[in-house]
C-alpha cells in the first residue's frame, strides 16, 4: 500500500498539494494554541465524509486538534497569500487569522481543504488578532451547512472550538476556532495576487494548479486557461443564479471571498431576504448598496473581469486578442446566468416547458411581491402548497389576475398538476435559515451556553426541501420584517 493510503490517527490523511506551488503563495506555521478548548458543536456526517473518527476527534486530544493546540501527524500547516478587490479597492491579503492543516483524501477519492478559522496571527494578519469570535463562527456553521442541504456548492463546517478566551471587538467576546471544509481555498484573489506578486511563471504555476485540481478535464485542451476562465465563468452563472433563488445576500463579495471550485466562501454580514426586495443588503459597512441582493449577479461578472485580467497573458500571445477572448467569455457569463435563473424560476412556479410568457410572468409576480413586501420563502411555499390566500397578496386584484394566468400556464402543460407540484418542492425550500432564529440560536449559545437550540435548528434545516411537519416552527417569518436581526456577523 502506498504511504499516503495510510491513515494517521483520528482518521486523518492530510496532504499538501498547495504546497508544491512556488513559495511566495504561502507562509508555512503553526496555529497558535488556546487556552482552554472546548468542543460546541461538531458535524458527524462531514466527518464521516471525510473519512474522520468522530469519536476520537470529540476526545481532549481531538479537540486540541480542532483548536489548533497539537498539529496532526505529518500535517505540514500554511496560511495562503491573496490579494482582493474590497468594495472595489484593491489590497494585499492573505489568511490573517486562518492555517490550512493539509487536504483531506476522503474515502471516497475527493481531496478537501482541512483549515482552521480563527487560528492566531500569521504574516498576512496586517493590525488583526488572528482569532474569531465564537457568535460569527457558529453563523458561519449554520448558513454555511443549510447552503449545502439546499444543494448550493458550498464550503462545508465541521466542527467549532471554544477557546476559552476573549478577543476584543467593540466590545470582548468569547473567542472560538472553525474548522473549515473546501474543494480548495483558491480565491480570484489568489490569481489577483500572483499577478501583482508574480511574474507569468508564477501566474501559469497557479492556473496549472487549479486546473489539475479543479478541472483536470481541460488539462489537454488547446488552450487550458482559456478553458479554465470559462469554466469558472459557467460555474459563477450557475452558482448565483442558485443563491437568487432562494434569496441568499452573501454581503461580502470581495474578489477574495469568491472561489475558483465555484463555492460559495466566507459567511461574513450574510443573511437571507425575509421580504422581497432586491435592494436589500445586510453589512452595515455596505453604505452603497454594491453587495445588495439584486446586484450579486452583476458583482459577481465585475469580480470575473478581474480574474480574467490576471489570466491576460495566458490567454493569447496578443493583448488585443487576449482582451476580446475575456470580453466573450464575460458576456457568456451574462448570459449563462440569466438562462439558469429563469430556469430556476420556471421551476419554482412548476412550469416545465418554455412558452413566450414565462418572462413577463416571473416579473409579474415578483414586482407585485416587491410592492407589497411578500416574504420571500413564503411566498413560493404558498404557491407550492397551493394556498395563495396565506401570502401577502392574497385579495389583491392584481394577484388575482397574476394567479389566474399562472394557472392557465400550468393547464396548458402535458406535465399535470402532482408533478408540478413535485417539481415546485423540490425547487422551494420549505425552510431556509430565518434571520430571527439564527440569532435565537446563537444567544442561546453565546450567551446562555446552551446549543440545544442551534442544534435543533440545523435538523431542521438539514433537509429544506422535505416539507415535514417538524419544519413548521421554523417557517414562521418574524413578527417584525423590518428588523433584519443580523448581529453575529461580525468577526
Ligand atoms: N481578526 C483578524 N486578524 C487578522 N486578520 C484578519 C482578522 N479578521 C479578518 N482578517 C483578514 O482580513 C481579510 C478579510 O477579512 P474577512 O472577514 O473578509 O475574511 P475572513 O472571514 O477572515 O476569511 P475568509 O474569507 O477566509 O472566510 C482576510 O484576509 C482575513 O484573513
Amino acid at each position: 500500500m502506498a504511504s499516503n493510503e495510510q491513515k494517521t490517527a483520528y482518521g486523518w490523511k492530510l496532504e499538501s498539494s498547495y504546497a508544491e506551488l512556488p513559495d511566495i503563495f504561502y507562509t508555512k506555521l503553526n496555529p497558535w494554541p488556546v487556552r482552554s478548548p472546548k468542543l460546541v458543536i461538531f458535524n458527524d456526517g462531514l466527518a464521516a465524509e471525510l473519512g474522520l473518527n468522530s469519536e476520537e476527534l470529540k476526545t481532549e486530544e481531538g479537540t486540541a486538534m480542532l483548536a489548533g493546540n497539537r498539529v496532526p501527524e505529518g500535517a505540514e500547516p500554511l496560511a495562503q497569500a491573496y490579494a482582493g478587490h474590497q468594495f472595489g479597492g484593491f489590497t494585499m491579503l492573505g489568511d490573517g487569522r486562518a492555517v490550512l492543516l493539509g487536504e483531506q483524501i476522503t474515502p471516497g477519492g475527493s481531496r478537501l481543504d482541512i483549515q482552521l478559522k480563527g487560528s492566531g496571527r500569521t504574516p498576512y494578519s496586517r493590525g488583526g488578532d488572528g482569532r474569531a469570535a465564537l457568535g460569527p463562527m457558529l453563523r458561519e456553521f449554520i448558513i454555511s451547512e443549510a447552503m449545502h442541504a439546499l444543494g448550493i456548492p458550498t464550503t462545508r463546517s465541521l466542527a467549532v472550538v471554544a477557546t476559552g478566551e476573549e478577543v476584543a471587538r467593540e466590545t470582548y467576546l468569547p473567542g472560538a476556532v472553525l474548522t473549515r471544509v473546501a474543494a480548495s481555498h483558491l480565491r480570484f484573489g489568489t490569481f489577483q495576487f500572483a499577478a501583482y506578486k508574480g511574474g507569468t511563471e508564477e501566474r501559469k504555476a497557479l492556473a496549472d494548479y487549479a486546473i489539475r485540481r479543479h478541472y483536470p478535464e481541460l488539462e489537454s485542451v488547446d488552450n487550458p486557461y482559456i478553458a479554465l476562465l470559462e469554466a469558472v465563468a459557467q460555474r459563477h452563472a450557475s452558482l448565483v443564479a442558485k443563491w437568487q433563488l432562494v434569496g441568499f445576500v452573501h454581503g461580502v463579495m470581495n474578489t477574495d471571498n469568491m472561489t475558483i471550485s465555484g463555492e460559495t466562501i466566507d459567511y461574513g454580514p450574510c443573511a437571507f431576504i425575509d421580504t422581497y426586495d432586491p435592494a436589500t443588503v445586510f453589512s452595515s459597512i455596505d453604505q452603497q448598496g454594491r453587495y445588495a441582493f439584486g446586484n450579486q449577479p452583476q458583482i459577481a461578472g465585475w469580480n470575473l473581469a478581474r480574474f480574467a485580467e490576471t489570466l491576460l497573458p495566458l490567454l493569447a500571445d496578443e493583448q488585443d486578442k487576449a482582451v476580446k477572448i475575456a470580453q466573450s467569455v464575460l458576456k457568456e457569463y451574462i448570459e449563462s446566468y440569466y438562462a439558469n435563473w429563469l430556469a430556476g424560476m420556471r421551476s419554482k412556479l412548476g412550469l416545465f416547458n418554455v412558452e413566450a410568457e414565462d418572462e413577463s410572468l416571473i416579473g409579474g409576480l415578483l414586482e407585485l411581491m416587491h410592492e407589497h413586501g411578500a416574504d420571500f420563502t413564503n411566498m413560493f411555499r404558498a404557491l407550492t402548497l397551493g394556498r395563495p390566500e396565506e401570502t401577502a397578496l392574497a385579495g389583491r386584484k392584481a394577484f388575482n389576475e397574476w394567479h389566474e394566468k399562472w394557472q392557465a400556464r400550468l393547464d396548458r402543460q402535458e406535465e399535470g398538476r402532482d408533478a408540478a407540484v413535485e417539481l415546485m418542492k423540490a425547487s422551494n425550500p420549505n425552510v431556509i435559515p430565518l434571520n430571527h432564529r439564527v440569532e435565537e440560536a446563537l444567544t442561546a449559545a453565546v450567551e446562555h451556553n446552551d446549543f440545544t437550540v442551534m442544534e435543533r435548528l440545523l435538523a431542521a434545516l438539514s433537509a429544506p426541501y422535505s416539507y415535514s411537519a417538524e419544519q413548521n416552527p421554523y417557517t414562521q417569518p418574524p413578527a417584525d420584517p423590518d428588523n433584519p436581526y443580523v448581529t453575529f456577523c461580525g468577526t
